[in-house]
Formats: structure tokens, sequence, C-alpha cells
């Protein structure tokens, strides 16, 4: 049995496979004691550990260390790459780019098989990238993610106070949280009007949408599949035991 890893900037989504077939998945923070616990009933039968990662070195290092230590297999990280089968990566330094953006692409492809197609990760930070027919990454963005807007309002600007508020609709605001929170309405809305135009102009016919503010944005109207393990089917894939679901 294999233990797969997706550690982002704030949560860890995992799952165990065997045979090419996902037995159990799940998410968690990544230092709390409950993460290992969910998988602790299948310990004694994982034989080895693959991890995408984007935490700092310093924390790459903890979690390796603890997994070592608890677990006696090898545990492999797996990072951006020049390219892989026909995807081809479009950074020149391809190790600057965070592994979950390659690994994302590496699912998106394997699903998708032919066409091109666009990932939108909304995590802690949102990335877009798009992928040709051909299998050429023509590039992609990194924007701010929905809790990271949030704070950074709230932290940077000493009199902008405001409440959380479910906002549906991105109409001109009366108060600061109308303002703040209709603004990231606003803003979801125009991102995904671009994403669809960007998807015309580079004639790619599918959106695949993970991570997780994934569903607000297909709630906004991005038209895409909601693959909230697309990282870890990239990454099984990469580890070579990709089965489609
Ligand atoms: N249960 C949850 N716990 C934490 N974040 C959540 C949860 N549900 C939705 N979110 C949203 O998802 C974002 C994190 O998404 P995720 O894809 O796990 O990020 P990352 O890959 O950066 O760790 C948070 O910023 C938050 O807006
Ligand atoms: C952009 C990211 C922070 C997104 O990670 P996340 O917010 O999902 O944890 C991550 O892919 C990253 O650290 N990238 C390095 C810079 C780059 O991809 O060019
Ligand atoms: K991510």
């Amino acid at each position: 049995m294999k233990l797969l890893i997706d550690a982002g900037n704030t949560r860890m989504k995992w799952q165990l496979m065997a045979g090419g077939k996902v037995l159990r998945r799940g998410f968690g923070t990544l230092d709390s004691d409950g993460i290992a616990r969910d998988w602790a009933p299948w310990a004694d039968s994982i034989e080895r550990i693959a991890i995408s990662t984007v935490i700092s070195e310093g924390r790459r290092q903890q979690l390796q260390a603890s997994l070592e230590a608890a677990y006696r297999v090898p545990v492999v990280f797996y990072w951006a790459e020049n390219r892989r089968g026909k995807l081809v990566n479009a950074y020149s330094d391809v190790h600057s780019m965070g592994a979950d953006r390659w690994h994302a692409m590496c699912g998106g492809w394997q699903a998708t098989g032919a066409g091109g197609f666009a990932v939108v990760d909304a995590g802690s930070a949102i990335t877009v990238d798009y992928v040709a027919g051909s299998g050429g990454h023509l590039g992609g963005y990194i924007l701010p993610g929905k809790q990271m807007m949030l704070r950074s309002l709230k932290q940077d600007a000493a009199r902008i106070g405001f409440d959380s508020l479910d906002a549906e609709e991105g109409d001109p605001g009366a108060s600061t949280t109308e303002c703040v929170q209709h603004g990231l309405v606003w803003l979801r809305e125009a991102m995904v009007a671009r994403i669809h135009q960007d998807c015309r102009r580079f004639g790619l016919d599918r959106i695949v949408a993970t991570g997780g503010d994934a569903s607000g944005l297909i709630g906004a109207g991005l038209s895409a599949v909601h693959d909230p393990c697309l990282v870890l089917n990239g990454l099984a894939a990469v580890d070579g035991e990709w089965v489609p679901e």
C-alpha cells in the first residue's frame, strides 16, 4: 500500500492506494495529530510514501523526518519537471514552479487525454495554468487566494474593518463589509470571465478546478470539472500507479 500526500500551505490532502485503486482519502492541517491518526489503522501496510509539496524547506524536512521515523519506509518527494511524456513545462527554471501546479497539470493531462485544458487551483494562493492539446504548457498565473486577500486587507490597511458575510452578489457595497465582501464576488466573477476568454483564445476545451475554494469559483459560473484530488491524481500518475476513476 502506498500513501500519497499533497502538502499545501494551508492543508494536507492524502490518499492511500493499492493496486492502482484509492482505498481512503482525507485532509487536515499539517501539524495536527489528527491527520496521522486518520491513516494510522493502515500504518503497518504502508510500503512507500510519495509527496508533492509547496511548504518551506524547513517544514518539508520536519515532515520527512517524522514520516521516516514513524513508518520506516521510503519517503519520496516529487517536484516540477521539464517534461513528462508530451506534457512540457513552460518554465525555463522548473525548480521554481510549485510541485502542486505541475502535478495538477499531470492530473489534468491524464484525466483529459487529448485536447487542451486549463487548471485552476484555488488554494491558499490561486493558480491558473493553461495546457495546449499538444501537451505544451502555455504558462499561467499566480494570484492571492480568498483568505489571503481578506487577511491582507485586514492587516495592511488601518481603517478597513469588516465582518464575514456570505455575499453572493457583486453589487456596489454601501458599507466596509459590503465593499470588501462584494468586492471578492466581483473579482471572482471577473476572474471566471477572463479564464473563459483565455480558454477561447487558446482553444482549450476543458477546465479542471481544484483547491479548497474551487466550489466557490464554480458557483460563480466557472464551467469546470471539480476534482478535489487533482494534485494527488497527478502525483499517483507520476509515481506510477495511475488508474482512471
Ligand atoms: N475545511 C477547510 N479548511 C481550510 N480551508 C478551507 C476549508 N474549506 C475551504 N477552505 C478554503 O480552502 C483554502 C485552502 O485550500 P487548499 O486547496 O487546501 O489550499 P493549499 O493547497 O494551499 O493547502 C483556504 O484558504 C480556504 O479559503
Ligand atoms: C503558488 C503556490 C503558492 C500555490 O500553492 P498553494 O497556495 O495551493 O499552497 C505554489 O504553487 C508555490 O509555492 N509555487 C512556487 C512559485 C511558482 O509556482 O512559480
Ligand atoms: K494546492
